[in-house]
């Protein structure tokens, strides 16, 4: 979409094997609540933020924010014990960043310290079908087809953009990736009107507009998408324990997703080339748990690189043809 929007000139095809609801996006919470890349400066990965942010800030701010899905949510980020880094680098970018108070933490008795918050909260499934339908009204086609590698596209497309996730393990033999395994429960709890999270981030309550996501589970280099029962009931009672109300909860649905993990996010231009021939690529995956946090702001950064690729091939058409 943001290459659509910077590059209007361009004609877009997503490819793709799994369309939503099929894909490790639906499973996400979608809280902006960043995750850190080791691997990435701490600047670059507020200003990511800070765009995703904005973004998604404006469309809680209009009439399609129920539709696609976008809410404003409240709550505590807990701690058992004082963590070092007291206020987190995104902490001015959330709304009223704030210790809590001595009453709220009445509430944690198993915790010492916590900050309380406003962050945006996306509903991954009507999210990601708004931004489809905002993709096919900018006229980008959308083809179902699982690619073996990315040179196979040469002939049909003159830049490929490489937004995998854990895909790309396969498709361009990332060592570098692995997958961190995430269970979630979605259930019906209505009354729950406030995000809790744990601080060591293993436990979290998030609600969203119809349905509250409860994790989590992360178990790195684990494939497996089958849901475990012995899990499911973990989750629930660590989550009950934070917040005793969810024994009411309903209509308990299980989900699996493999985070694309990295040290840090590839986002960099590539040229392949064979017998003469070039395709230029560019990667944009590797968004491990923090892939909603930063999503916006990712995509403006690979669509500027679309657009280096754009102004070379020019380059290189004008001179040949002299
Ligand atoms: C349980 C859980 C909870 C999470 N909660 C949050 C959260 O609260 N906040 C947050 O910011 N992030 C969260 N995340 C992280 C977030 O889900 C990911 O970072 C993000 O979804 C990655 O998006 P992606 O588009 O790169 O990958 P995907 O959503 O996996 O999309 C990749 C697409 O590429 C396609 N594809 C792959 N290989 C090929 C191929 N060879 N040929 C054709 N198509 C291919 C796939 O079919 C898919 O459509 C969570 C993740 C999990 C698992
Ligand atoms: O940690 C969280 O708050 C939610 C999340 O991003 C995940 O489970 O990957």
């Amino acid at each position: 979409l943001c290459i659509a929007e910077t590059c209007p000139s361009c004609s877009v095809t997503v490819l793709s094997d799994q369309f939503s609801p099929n894909t490790t996006s639906d499973v996400a919470a979608g809280m902006l609540i960043p995750h850190t890349y080791p691997g990435t400066p701490i600047h670059t990965q507020k200003q990511w933020f800070k765009e995703t942010f904005t973004y998604l800030f404006a469309i809680n701010n209009s009439a399609e924010a129920s539709e696609a899905g976008i809410s404003l949510i409240s709550g505590w980020q807990v701690f058992k014990n004082t963590p070092k880094e007291e206020l987190p680098f995104w902490s001015d970018v959330v709304l009223g960043f704030r210790p809590m108070s001595e009453a709220e933490l009445q509430k944690f008795p198993q915790h010492q310290f916590g900050q309380a918050f406003t962050t945006l909260k996306c509903d991954c499934p009507p999210y990601l079908l708004w931004l489809e339908k905002r993709l096919k009204a900018t006229g980008v086609q959308m083809r179902t087809r699982k690619v073996a590698n990315l040179w196979e596209l040469h002939s049909e497309y003159n830049i490929v953009v490489n937004c995998a996730g854990i895909g790309a393990h396969q498709l361009v033999g990332d060592e570098k990736l692995f997958p961190v395994r995430g269970q979630v429960l979605k259930v019906h709890a209505p009354w729950v009107k406030n995000f809790i999270r744990d601080g060591d981030g293993l436990t979290y309550i998030y609600p969203g507009i119809h349905r509250v996501t409860l994790g989590g589970t992360r178990e790195r280099d684990s494939w497996s998408l089958s849901p475990d029962p012995g899990t499911t009931k973990d989750i629930l009672d660590r989550c009950c324990s934070l917040e005793p109300s969810l024994r009411g909860a309903e209509d308990i649905k299980v989900k699996v997703g493999l985070r694309p993990s990295r040290q840090c996010v590839r986002l960099q231009k590539e040229v392949l080339s064979q017998g003469g021939v070039k395709l230029p690529v560019v990667h944009n995956y590797g968004h491990g748990a923090g892939g909603f946090s930063v999503h916006r702001g990712t995509a403006k950064e690979a669509a500027r690189l679309v657009g280096e690729c754009i102004a070379a091939l020019q380059g290189s058409s004008s001179r040949a043809k002299l």
